[in-house]
């Protein structure tokens, strides 16, 4: 159940073995609520991985996830109900129209019908998906296809977001409105957000945990991620040996 003090999104040494090929290993950290958390780390360095963790999409060889103070892998229910995810790619499910897919979705998850159709009307206007609303997903451009993930991620207003990649696919004018929401929605909720654009952390987030190669090398502020140099993406090449 939770506490007060309980961090929202809680890491405690998260390891995730494929074989003999360590995808993430003793990663921990934690997000207190109503913080907006960067998770940073070059191609293959395990964010993905850690996300899917604490989502319970993956099951850690060792650690544990706990989000809201459940235990993901014992309180499945009681933590997905806290969690908003958009994972890296879909699922979206090509058939369906956006307007279908999030209808199924909200009724899977028992929403109240008048409750289901404000919940609509909102990410409709805050994904930008009104010219969209009765087209196939499969027909959609990549940067459509990534707002519907958005949308579903946000249908059942969830005090936690775990949102891998948010903004990529996006035009320059999508990318600002998505910001813009996150920061929005950073005032009441929990996030943590993977990216690769540098200037995106500093716009956005109050805080930035980096991994490299299955580990974390750095949780701290915006401005200790920028390093002695002030310079972010120096810093991050030499966290993480592409100096
Ligand atoms: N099912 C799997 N079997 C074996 N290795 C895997 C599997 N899934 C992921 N990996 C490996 O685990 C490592 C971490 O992958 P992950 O997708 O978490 O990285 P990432 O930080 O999200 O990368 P990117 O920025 O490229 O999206 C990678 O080397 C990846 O190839």
């Amino acid at each position: 159940m939770v506490e007060c003090n309980d961090p929202m999104i809680d890491a405690k040494g998260l390891s995730k073995y494929y074989g003999p090929f360590i995808a993430t290993e003793n990663v921990t950290f934690s997000v207190p609520k109503g913080e907006i958390a960067a998770f940073l780390g070059p191609n293959g360095a395990g964010k993905s991985t850690t996300m899917k963790l604490l989502t319970g999409f993956l099951t850690p060889s060792e650690g544990e996830a706990r989000i809201g103070g459940f235990a993901v892998a014992e309180d499945r229910i009681a933590a997905s109900e806290l969690i908003g995810y958009l994972p890296e790619n879909g699922p979206l499910y090509n058939e369906m129209t956006p307007k279908g897919l999030l209808k199924y979705l909200g009724q899977a998850r028992g929403l109240k019908a008048s409750t289901l159709k404000s919940r609509m009307d909102y990410v409709a206007t805050k994904c930008s998906l009104g010219d969209v609303w009765g087209k196939q997903i499969g027909k959609l451009s990549r940067g459509y296809r990534q707002r519907v993930g958005m949308a579903h991620a946000l249908l059942h207003d969830p005090e936690v977001l775990i949102l891998d990649e948010p903004t990529s696919g996006l035009d320059p004018n999508q990318t600002f409105q998505v910001r813009d929401l996150i920061r929005e929605l950073g005032q009441s909720k929990t996030i943590l957000l993977s990216t690769h654009i540098l200037s995106e952390v500093e716009a956005v987030c109050d805080r930035v945990i980096l991994i490299n190669r299955g580990r974390i090398v750095l949780d701290g502020t915006v401005d200790e991620m920028k390093g002695e140099s002030g310079n972010m993406e120096q810093h991050f090449r030499e966290l993480t040996g592409g100096v």
